[in-house]
């Protein structure tokens, strides 16, 4: 059985659900997730510098984060387990400015999100993941930048109740700077 790319676009624009190509058979299954050609037939102009991995447990949150400047567009996918996958609109000109979406990938679905340029980025693992990222633009450690996760103006609705209320977050990720401060900054 084969699985063909497709792309649905949302309505936070240019954020993309891609569904990868996969080819089904007796030894299991082959996955693309990626290739230049497809996607800028779909619009999406990705062009690849950096590719990584993170292996977290569950309860586990990593959010919500960008590189301030020398932005990247981020195509992530879980690989295996499960996580909420969540993209927040940081483009001052943005109709949808300031506003977040959720969304839950796992190994099983396979889809990934593409994360475009000015736009925040975290997940709660809800089983033990491994989450890989393909990005536009190298890590600049100077430029990495973050909103704090629970921050009362975005108000994400993470589903805390899916890893018993237990968050593992790291020190970085404890002193995030609040939605109201960066949006003061910019
Ligand atoms: C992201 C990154 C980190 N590092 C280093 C910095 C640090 O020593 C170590 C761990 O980094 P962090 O704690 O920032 O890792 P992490 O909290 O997993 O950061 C990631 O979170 C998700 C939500 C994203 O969207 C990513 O772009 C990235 O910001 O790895 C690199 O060398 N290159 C990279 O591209």
């Amino acid at each position: 059985m084969i699985q063909k790319f497709s792309f649905e676009e949302l309505d936070l624009k240019g954020a993309f659900l891609i569904n990868p190509f996969v080819a089904y058979d007796e030894r299991g299954h082959f996955i693309k997730d990626y290739s230049e050609e497809v996607f800028k037939d779909n619009g999406l102009d990705h062009e690849l510098k950096e590719v990584f991995y993170t292996s977290s447990e569950k309860g586990v949150i990593r959010a919500v984060h960008f590189q301030r400047v020398r932005e990247q567009a981020k195509l992530v996918r879980c690989i295996t387990g499960k996580i909420f996958d969540v993209i927040v609109d940081l483009r001052k000109t943005s109709p949808t400015y300031g506003k977040w979406r959720g969304f839950f990938l796992s190994g099983e679905k396979k889809e990934s999100l593409y994360v475009p340029e000015h736009f925040g980025h975290g997940y709660l693992v809800i089983e033990p993941s491994i989450v890989s990222y393909k990005c536009s633009e190298k890590f600049y450690g100077e430029y990495d930048d973050g909103i704090i996760w629970d921050d009362p103006d975005l108000n994400i609705h993470w589903p805390l109740d899916l890893v018993n209320e237990k968050i593992i977050l790291s020190e970085k990720d404890k002193h995030l700077q609040s939605f109201r401060e960066f949006n003061e900054r910019i």
